[in-house]
């Protein structure tokens, strides 16, 4: 998240959308990540100090007017019945039972909340938790509490918002939203279990080759994909327990191809990654539409993998800007939008470094 402004009591923050990079969807099973914070997107939610506690609906996103019946019937096959609003209310009970739970004071001042986004909608880009993680941040200066809730924690408040609503998610998103810039994730049950939350390192943000994107307006509900595979794995299933564990082993490697600016095997990784999450899946609940954005990459000899759990494609093209170009070529013809990732550096503050336990600040 990003200070924007705070005048006359009004707080205004950004949360960035984000690609998991190596390992996702891992993170949701004890597993490992190395995401990056895109500065390509983002949310962005207001906080006005007021007399009555209010969750603006957005104009757009929370539309409830409609032109007529098939307009709004249409509107549901698409975008599905909701959108921000249920989120921030979501974080405000979290945030709230969180600091009841941990003795931290709240006034009892009241505000208004409002976002916007320019996140394509439901992509796999973390559109959700942008605003989750936006909001938290404006009830963090609201309430003066930053220096009260671990940065480490932060991204556990914004998941457990998301499951609140029955949304099945897991923590690269969140952290990385958090954090910024380029991060390693290490969830192993081990550490889940005795600290409350994963080990989070950030890197350098130059190790990164030029990534790009590619997307297409094509909707997909990241809980719905989940569900069948969740609950295989909750099942004990062993083809998806031992995918899921190489999966995990991604980033173990990528951590050190990054480290030596081996690409050859970067590219090798992201594509092993999307070979192993389209074979827990299947093509059905991955959508030929999501399947196609990664193969017209594949096709000009580029690695390519979902940024998230489908809609978004990420693109490492290992022959530079000739092949970039060849590809931007190719998804002009099938539609689909393309274009460089921007990478979106940390901008944690003085305050945030400060909560983290003295362990981890050595790693910011
Ligand atoms: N752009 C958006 N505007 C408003 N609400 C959104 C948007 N994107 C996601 N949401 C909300 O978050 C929920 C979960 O979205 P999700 O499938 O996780 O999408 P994403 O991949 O963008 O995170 C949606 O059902 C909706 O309530
Ligand atoms: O499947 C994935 O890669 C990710 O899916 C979710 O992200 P989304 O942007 O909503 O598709 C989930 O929250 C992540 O934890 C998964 O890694
Ligand atoms: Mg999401």
């Amino acid at each position: 998240m990003e200070d924007d402004r705070s005048e006359n009591g009004i707080v205004e923050h950004k949360a960035y959308a984000r690609v998991g990079l190596l390992g996702n969807p891992s993170d949701v099973y004890y597993g490992r990540a190395i995401s990056f914070s895109l500065g390509n997107f983002w949310a962005s939610v207001r906080l006005e100090p007021s007399t009555d506690l209010v969750i603006f609906p957005h104009p757009t996103h929370d539309l409830v007017q409609f032109n007529s019946l098939p307009y709004l019937v249409n509107r549901l096959q698409t975008d599905g019945y909701y959108g921000g609003v249920r989120l921030l209310m979501a974080i405000c009970k979290i945030f709230y039972n969180y600091c009841k739970e941990n003795n931290i004071n709240l006034h009892d001042r009241n505000f208004k909340l409002s976002y916007d986004t320019n996140i394509p909608r439901q992509t796999g880009l973390s559109g959700s938790s942008a605003i989750v993680c936006a909001a938290l941040s404006c009830l963090l200066d609201f309430y003066k509490v930053r220096h009260l809730i671990k940065l480490e924690v932060r991204p556990n408040l914004i998941l457990n918002a998301e499951k609140e609503l029955g949304i099945v998610a897991g923590l690269q998103d969140r952290v990385v939203q958090v954090y910024g810039g380029l991060v390693y994730m290490d969830f192993s049950k081990k550490h889940m279990e005795e600290l409350g939350h994963g080990l989070y390192m950030p890197m350098t943000m130059d190790l990164l080759p030029p990534l790009y994107l590619i997307y297409a307006e094509n909707p997909s509900d990241s809980g719905k994909v989940h569900s069948t595979v969740r609950q295989k794995w909750l099942d004990g299933d062993k083809f998806i327990i031992s995918s899921m564990e190489e999966v995990a082993n991604i980033p173990l490697e990528g951590h050190t191809a990054l480290l030596e600016k081996d690409y050859t095997k970067l590219a090798n990784l992201m594509n092993r990654n999307f070979d192993l999450r389209r074979q827990m899946f299947g093509d059905d609940a991955l959508g030929a539409l999501n399947i196609e954005m990664v193969e017209v990459a594949r096709r000009v000899g580029a690695a390519s993998k979902f940024t998230g759990s489908g809609g978004a494609v990420v693109v490492f093209c290992p022959d530079g800007p000739s092949q970039a170009k060849l590809l931007e070529d190719a998804c002009e013809k099938a539609g689909f939008v393309f274009q460089p990732a921007k990478v979106m550096p940390s901008f944690l503050n003085e305050v945030d470094i400060e909560t983290l336990s003295s362990k981890l600040k050595q790693t910011i």
